[in-house]
């Protein structure tokens, strides 16, 4: 574990320029010669506007990030999303859409009269896609997790236009974490606010491109409905799981209270921040949904003890169970309290208390048992012989889940995890790799055997890499046999920012692209061959 006194994670948080045209890199040792294509990655690029400074990390305006590889050669790009958020903060010089943790303030420069008139038009989303960025049809959409997805040109980096999610299908918004399959097939989750307020989580179908004329999303429906545990509170949801034949949605105590929400927008200085509440007594629900045909499965109740979800990193079918992977975080206290920025930019010493009150990182393994009618009450119903998780049928017809751990360090987190997806989604694998947080604070690049528990690390001094995307080698069949592309920042170098490619074998360093650029926090990217 190694400590930041001088504090250079600062430089992450802070904002830059977009670039005019890409600009060459310069490589130290070699790039495998197959890697030919773009990494594109989203993350916030400015944290204040008209000297306003956002709040916190989720804030920032949309920036995409491109490094190309060919022959052997790296250039790097860059360029803010013309996003209404952007143009219009950029137009009037102010916060003019409330973002997730930074309220908008009404236009100082209008009459108590036309404040009125725009306060009764209602709520304005954001469209702020610094989240992720991924593929439907044959286009690509910059998102965050709201109802505005916005699609770029993955070449020139323009942004083309704004769509609203809401013209298609019944959710109030859709995750930043879809999940594909392989004929290009799109699933997604979201909260759907029904009529007579009746709260449901939509999981829907984005079919693949028809290879005409017409656009996927026009065909795009809901699929699932699974009913909210608690009425006028849905659990906030950012990723869900998918095995070849069912759906994983894990029901955590981090609540969206809709009654603030609804009246948070009529009071100053509200933001999505203030309108969030921890359920202190549910526990965590898992929800099972069968994907063929559609249905969602609610004769038996999952529990947990509480934890915050944000990643899931696989799930998959096994002689009558499923085997859910998760990123977890101990307790009820929703997370992202601790990542406003004043947080993440203190000092050392500071940002090491703060991480110490906070819920603590566990890579877990659930395991829910199919087939349950027959067995007893009381006794452990996993028996799966790799694994120590359990569920137990108690007398209220409830299954109690208890998780065997995989990964877990003090502090020391084990997220934005990722896997060989296009060999191993929704089966059973080995290999997870994801961003090491210590402290909250990003810092290296870690393996997990997810079977044997041994792990790997990539980590420099003064270094701060960003989520690890897995390429495979053409034709592989190991399915570690690939690499690893993780953008990271050095900020005391002459070339702060570069592109690392890592053997995701052994997590050795096969290369790196410098840039003359300092290259702010991102969130998630896809690899573009
Ligand atoms: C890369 C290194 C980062 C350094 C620190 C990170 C620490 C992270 C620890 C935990 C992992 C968390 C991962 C979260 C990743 C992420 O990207 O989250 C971003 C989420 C955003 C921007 C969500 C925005 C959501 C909005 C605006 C939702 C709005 C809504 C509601 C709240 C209610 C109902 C409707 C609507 C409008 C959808
Ligand atoms: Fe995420």
């Amino acid at each position: 574990i190694v400590e930041h006194p001088a504090a250079g994670y600062k430089k992450i948080f802070e904002t830059v320029e977009e670039l005019n045209e890409p600009i060459p890199a310069t490589i130290t040792g070699v790039i495998p010669s197959w890697l030919g294509g773009s990494l594109l990655r989203m993350g916030p690029g400015q944290f204040e506007v008209g000297g306003e400074p956002f709040n916190h990390l989720f804030d920032g305006q949309a920036l995409i990030h491109k490094f190309d590889l060919k022959n052997g050669q790296v250039t790097y790009y860059r360029r803010f999303i013309r996003t209404d958020a952007y143009v219009r903060a950029m137009t009037e010089n102010r916060v003019v859409i409330t973002e997730f943790g930074t309220a908008a303030y009404p236009d100082p420069c209008k009459n108590i009269f036309s404040r009125f008139f725009t306060y009764f038009k209602g709520i304005e989303v954001t469209d702020n896609c610094l989240v992720n960025i991924y593929p439907i049809g044959e286009d690509f959409y910059a998102v965050t997790e709201t109802n505005y997805i916005t699609k770029v040109d993955p070449d020139s980096l323009e942004t083309l236009k704004k769509v609203d999610l809401c013209k298609y299908l019944s959710v109030n918004g859709v995750t930043a974490h879809p999940h594909t399959e392989a004929d290009g097939t799109v699933y997604n989750i979201g909260n759907c606010f029904g009529k007579n307020m009746s709260l449901a989580y939509n999981i829907v179908k984005i079919p693949p491109a028809q290879g005409d004329e017409s656009e996927p999303l026009e065909k795009s429906k809901v699929v699932v409905q699974i009913p909210s545990s608690e009425r006028l509170k849905p659990s906030y949801v950012h990723s869900f799981g998918m095995t070849d034949n069912y759906f994983v949605f894990v029901e955590q105590p981090v609540k969206i209270n809709l009654l603030k929400f609804l009246s948070a927008w009529s009071i100053r200085g509200a933001s999505y921040m203030d309108c969030f509440e921890s359920n202190y007594s549910m526990g965590t629900w898992f929800h099972l949904a069968t994907k063929d045909p559609a249905a969602y499965m609610s004769s038996h109740k999952f529990r947990a003890s509480a934890f915050n979800l944000f990643h899931h990193i696989n799930s998959y079918e096994d002689q009558g169970f499923i085997v859910v992977d998760l990123c977890t975080w101990k307790g009820h206290d929703f997370v992202y309290n601790y990542l406003y920025l004043a947080n993440v930019k203190e000092e050392w010493e500071e940002v090491k208390k703060a991480a110490t009150r906070a819920p603590q990182p566990e890579v877990r393994r659930y395991v829910l048992p199919l087939d349950i009618h027959r067995e007893e009450q009381g006794k452990n119903l996993v028996s799966l012989s790799y694994t120590t998780a359990t569920a137990v049928l108690h007398s209220d017809g409830t299954i109690w889940l208890e998780p065997e751990v995989l990964f877990s360090g003090p502090r020391q987190a084990f997220e934005f995890p990722q896997i060989n997806y296009s060999q191993r989604r929704g089966k059973e694998y080995s290999f997870a790799y994801g961003l090491g947080l210590n402290h909250f604070i990003p810092d290296k690049i870690v393996k997990l055997n997810v079977q044997t528990k041994e792990t790997w690390v990539w980590q420099e001094e003064d270094c701060y890499p960003s989520e690890p995307l897995f390429v495979p080698t053409p034709g592989a069949t190991e399915e570690d046999d690939g690499v690893l592309l993780s953008i990271v920042v050095k900020p005391g170098a002459e070339r702060p920012g570069f592109l690392l490619v890592l053997d995701a074998m052994k997590l050795t360093e096969l290369s790196r692209a410098q840039v003359n650029t300092i290259i702010p926090v991102t969130l998630h990217g896809v690899y573009k061959p």
